[in-house]
């Protein structure tokens, strides 16, 4: 007779903590699929707003509303998220900050830089 896994489940969410480390991967990937949709959005606006006086018209009313605000520096700041974090991957591709500490502090630093960033993204949308 087959005996049934013993082994302790843990499937409450509330008392599962994950590292920063693992927090600063997931939102890499999450950053980067964000990037891939929002480059379609910027870049119609950029060719719209290229394409005559009218166009540039255009997408300057549809950049005045604050939910479209809202949804552009959101797409920015996981830009400026997927940069910083790819850098930070880089650096660590080339041997550096592989360490538990090391890699926690630069992940804790590379949150730092972006919520910068992303204030400055904020000043440029609004
Ligand atoms: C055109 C904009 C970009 C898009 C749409 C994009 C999208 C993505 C996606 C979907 C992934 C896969 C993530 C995963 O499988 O976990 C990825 C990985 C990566 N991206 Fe980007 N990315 C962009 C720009 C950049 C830039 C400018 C950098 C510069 C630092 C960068 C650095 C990286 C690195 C280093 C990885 C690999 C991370 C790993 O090994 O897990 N990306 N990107």
């Amino acid at each position: 007779m087959v005996k049934t896994k013993q082994r302790p489940v843990n499937l409450d969410l509330q008392t599962i903590r994950f590292p920063i480390t693992a927090i600063a991967s997931i939102l890499h990937r999450v950053s980067g699929v964000i990037t891939f949709f929002a480059l379609a959005i910027l870049l119609g606006l950029l060719a719209e707003s290229l394409q005559s006086a009218e166009g540039f018209a255009n997408v300057q009313s549809i950049m005045d509303n604050f939910l479209v605000k809202l949804i552009i520096w959101a797409s920015l700041s996981a830009l400026m998220y997927h940069i910083v974090g790819g850098i930070r991957h880089l650096i660590m591709d080339m041997g550096y900050w592989e360490e538990l500490d090391s890699a926690s502090s630069s992940a804790k630093i590379s949150f730092i830089i972006t919520a910068v960033l992303a204030v400055l993204m904020g000043v440029i949308v609004w």
